[in-house]
């Protein structure tokens, strides 16, 4: 029989190859009666009297479970239990589980096999390395002890849902133990006799029995499919720890893939390409310019040309990796794939706890944000900027200095005109099509979005950085005679920084022409607000006539019964008038004065974005890039997390209000270290959290299939729409469902744990990782200060009486100060303030593989230990059950092929102890 091994292959990826699966004709087998988007089978393991070859020896013993597949008759390895050491009857505490799409049926057989472990450092199972995935030669680690199989349909229809199966020897021939299987739901009592069954702690005894209540859906059933739509090829694992009362919970691990991998990227990399083509128009249509700027021009205009095009080609390399939901850590450096993020998962763990209810708790794990193509030999982006900045503030006369404040505003105020102007024509043409319905509700109702919009139009323009470049652009055309710099709106701070310096000559060199008229600009400016007024008292009059007319003609008279003769007056001096006419002009005037406006502001704000981009090409466009990179695999991230809290939060009135009124914190545990090209990564993945703050979401009602979310904005500002199905929307707060922009506070920690990270504390420098923590707790701080502010007194006054934020604050901020080696303390108490505030979770390292398996491992028992009293003898075989056996060493192999975390014995010992997998989980590893 050939034997395959789950999860290294395609098939294991998906199951079922796609023609089957949805061929009714070729499976004829009885599907699992299921709850949707649960598991489809889950069960439990335990061994009795088993008998070891050699008779002084205590068993050390293991089940590998294999599947069957009725179709095919093909073995394939599906999972494994811990091994328990030192007893005959074995319980175990990592169960199995299949996902709700795992082709499985009640005609499926499973096959359970039992080793006994001789060496379990050597018993690195399942290594996809071996050819043939061949089990490792016994002697080496392991020795066969007995095998037994079921039907999965002769354990559903078993009494008590329960199979006591003898294990036989390989010839079928002698039986050497028995092994249990109990099916288990989830949330459900778990029967069973239980006397026989001890754990491996000396003399402790845990009752199987639950008193707990039946399942409660952890997620609103209407929204799961929406939430399935963004993730992909679950792996679950399941496991059940005794509680300090001696009691069992049971807990389900799940691990993800989502396709924000690479729809968020093809989203942003489109309006990147959108931003920048309209951007080198304008360049283009920036009018004659003297000889020394148009040559700063041509050149600036091919380097962005360029990049445009490399954009374009990355996009195209991107859309063909439809329905993909995964980079892997070994494709990091691949230039392809810059824009996604490295082995991006959804890692959540659901607990079911006696005398409590269930719980979720989600941490999103991602390979920190970083250029790995571009390398880190020169640093990353937060001190790549901070040098372009410098440097570029201090050269020499060819450019203007604008800092990057005023750029990014000139980019703003540039994006709102391209907006605000053809809103303001639509509404002006409304206004003319009231006019001619002569229709007086439909021309107030036109007249009041005209004036909006205008006056954010007129609005857009009151900052004195329009004015200095418009000078600055007048003594840049040909002929301009120049005498006195034009000075942006610098900020005090810059002031006194160009005043130290030599920028003194510098801006003294810069031209003025003395025949500019800088009272034009205002002229013009004030022109847009002088036909808006004309055009609302026009439409007042008009309306007010007209309701005159209306009078009169419904035959208006005084009290009396005479006449009135001022109404007489005026019907008969306006006889019934066009109101289109009278508008026209009025609009066009509008128009005109908008269009005169727009030409010298879209012009002269272009020339300021012509000084960034004139300096140091092609050096700034590769800042930029690197810095869109880096976003863009931030912003992958956060959607995905976003989506994730949202459909799960959903229900929660709390959660809902904290979403609109104050908006929610996104916590980043990094555990890069300061030392070589980890520098790089952190400073990059720095710059790219902090971005996340221009990332705002929308929520919207789903009007079709398409329930992806959609992107829109700019470099400066982004909005992420997420949409939700009808009946869940109706159901949110009105100021949800108005579209108000719902904010994200993005905050980072982070604490270098390996061994290069002894060497930046003993030899390097850790002020990098010192300096982010301190800047990113003052983040925390005002954001706790916003939310203490504005949620209502009711709830605070609950949440307080639930939660010491204030004594976790201090106790996070005492310990960034103390500035300890390998504070680990600070990244667990950062993670507590999160999920109290109701936050979002992320744990990064470089890849997202070993060390954020070693810390997601840790919370997820840290978690069972505060939360749900997991018995404190438990709490390392716990953790040990979940770095053997859990998701987390399945993201291994799915990443590098192989069952191994990638530590040797060196950088273990230099690691915290609760960082360290399990013997025989490690080793000598191909990334
Ligand atoms: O997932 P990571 O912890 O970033 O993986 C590291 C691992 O910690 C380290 O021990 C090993 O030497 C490799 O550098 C891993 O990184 P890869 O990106 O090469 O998987």
């Amino acid at each position: 029989m050939e034997i395959k091994e789950e999860g290294t292959s395609e098939e294991g990826q998906h199951f079922l190859p796609a023609a089957q699966a949805n061929d009714p004709e070729v499976i004829q087998f009885t599907s699992i009666q299921k709850i949707p988007n649960e598991p489809q089978l889950e069960f439990i393991l335990a061994c009795r009297d088993l008998v070891a070859p050699v008779s002084d020896r205590k068993l050390n013993t293991v089940v590998q479970i294999s599947v069957i597949h009725p179709v095919e008759q093909t073995l394939t390895r599906y999972s494994s239990t811990e091994i328990v050491e030192g007893t005959k009857d074995p319980l175990f505490l990592t169960g199995v589980t299949f996902p709700p799409d795992y082709p499985i049926y009640e005609e499926t057989r499973i096959k359970l096999t039992v080793y006994d472990v001789k060496d379990k450092s050597h018993d690195t199972i399942r290594t996809s390395v071996l050819p043939e995935h061949k089990d490792p030669p016994p002697e080496v680690a392991r020795s066969f002890l007995g095998c037994a199989s079921f039907k999965v349909g002769e354990l559903l229809k078993s009494k008590e849902q329960l199979l006591s199966l003898s294990l036989r020897t390989s010839d079928g021939g002698k039986v050497v133990g028995t092994i249990e299987v109990s099916l288990v739901k989830m949330g459900e009592i778990e029967d069973g006799d239980t006397d026989h069954i001890t754990t491996d702690v000396q003399g402790q005894k845990c009752a199987l029995m639950y008193e707990s209540t039946a399942p409660e859906s952890l997620s609103g059933k209407e929204n799961l499919p929406f939430m399935n739509a963004v993730l992909r090829n679950p792996v679950c694992k399941l496991y059940r720890f005794p509680t300090s009362d001696n009691k069992w919970m049971r807990i389900r691990e799940q691990m993800s893939e989502s396709i924000l991998s690479f729809h968020i990227p093809k989203e942003l990399i489109s309006l990147h390409i959108k931003e920048d083509l309209c951007r080198n128009q304008e360049l283009k249509e920036l009018g004659d310019l003297s000889p020394h700027w148009d040559n700063l021009r041509k050149n600036v205009l091919s380097h962005c040309d360029q990049m445009v095009t490399m954009y374009q080609d990355i996009l195209t390399e991107l859309s063909k990796e439809t329905g993909s939901s995964f980079k892997s850590s070994s494709s990091k450096g691949e230039k392809t794939l810059e824009f996604v993020p490295v082995n991006l998962h959804l890692q959540r763990m659901q607990v079911h706890s006696p005398h409590l209810k269930d719980a979720l708790y989600d941490v999103i794990t991602v390979g920190a944000p970083a250029a790995h193509f571009q390398g880190f030999k020169n640093g990353g982006l937060r001190k790549l900027l901070h040098r372009f900045e410098t440097e570029r503030r201090n050269t020499g006369y060819q450019f203007i200095y604008y800092s990057p404040e005023n750029t990014a505003k000139a980019k703003e105020v540039l994006s709102s005109i391209n907006q605000l102007q053809p809103l303001i024509a639509t509404h002006a043409d409304l206004l003319l099509t009231s006019a001619s319905q002569r229709s007086p509700d439909s021309l107030k109702s036109s007249l009041k979005l005209l004036s909006e919009k205008t006056e954010l139009f007129v609005h857009a323009f009151k900052d004195q950085l329009v004015r200095s470049a418009l000078l600055a652009l007048y003594t840049a055309r040909p002929g301009g005679i120049l005498k006195k710099p034009p000075s942006p709106n610098v900020s005090t701070e810059e002031k006194s920084t160009q005043h130290d310096t030599p920028q003194l000559r510098r801006q003294d060199s810069i031209p003025h022409h003395s025949d500019y008229d800088e009272e034009e600009w205002d002229r013009v400016w004030a022109n847009v607000g002088k036909s808006l007024n004309c055009i609302i008292a026009k439409v007042d009059k008009l309306i007010e006539r007209d309701s005159h007319n209306e009078e009169g003609a419904g035959g208006s008279s005084s009290k009396d019964g005479e006449a009135d003769p001022t109404l007489e007056d005026s019907i008969t001096s306006h006889p019934r008038e066009d109101w289109y006419e009278q508008l026209h002009p009025l609009i066009l005037t509008l128009k005109e004065c908008m269009g005169e406006v727009v030409n010298r502001a879209k012009q002269s704000l272009t020339f300021v974005l012509l000084q960034e981009l004139a300096y140091s090409l092609p050096q700034c466009l590769m800042l930029t890039l690197r810095r869109d990179i880096v976003f863009s695999q931030a912003l992958a991230g956060l959607v995905c997390g976003f989506i994730i809290k949202l459909h799960t939060s959903l229900h929660d009135p709390g959660f809902l209000q904290q979403l609109h009124t104050v908006g929610l914190i996104v916590q980043y545990e990094g555990l890069l270290s300061t030392y070589s090209d980890e520098i790089g990564m952190l400073e990059d993945m720095a710059v790219g959290i902090s971005d996340l703050r221009k990332v705002a979401f929308k929520i919207t009602e789903a009007t079709s299939n398409d329930v992806l979310p959609v992107l829109t904005g700019r470099r400066e500002h982004y909005v992420v729409e997420v949409k939700l199905p009808a009946t869940v929307f109706e159901s949110l707060p009105l100021q949800i469902k108005e579209g108000q922009l719902l904010h994200v506070y993005p905050v980072l920690f982070n604490v270098g744990i390996n061994e290069q990270q002894t060497l930046a504390e003993r030899f390097g420098d850790v002020s990098l990782q010192e300096s982010i923590n301190q800047e990113n707790f003052e983040l925390v701080q005002e954001y706790y200060s916003i939310f203490m502010e504005k949620m209502p007194p009711d709830y605070i006054s609950h949440f307080q009486e639930q939660n010491d934020l204030k004594g976790l604050l201090d106790n996070l901020h005492q310990n960034i100060q103390a500035k300890k080696r390998k504070n680990v303390e600070i990244m667990w108490l950062a993670a507590t303030i999160c999920r109290k505030l109701n936050g979002i979770r992320f744990t990064c390292c470089k890849s997202a593989k070993d060390r954020t398996s070693m810390s997601v491992t840790l919370e997820q028992c840290s978690i069972l230990r505060d939360e749900h009293q997991l018995h404190k003898d438990f709490f390392i075989r716990a953790l040990d059950c979940m770095r053997r056996e859990g998701c987390r060493i399945e993201n291994v192999l799915k990443n590098i092929k192989c069952r191994r975390y990638a530590f040797n014995m060196l950088q273990l010992m230099a690691f915290p102890k609760c960082y360290r997998p399990p013997e025989g989980t490690y080793g000598k590893a191909d990334t």
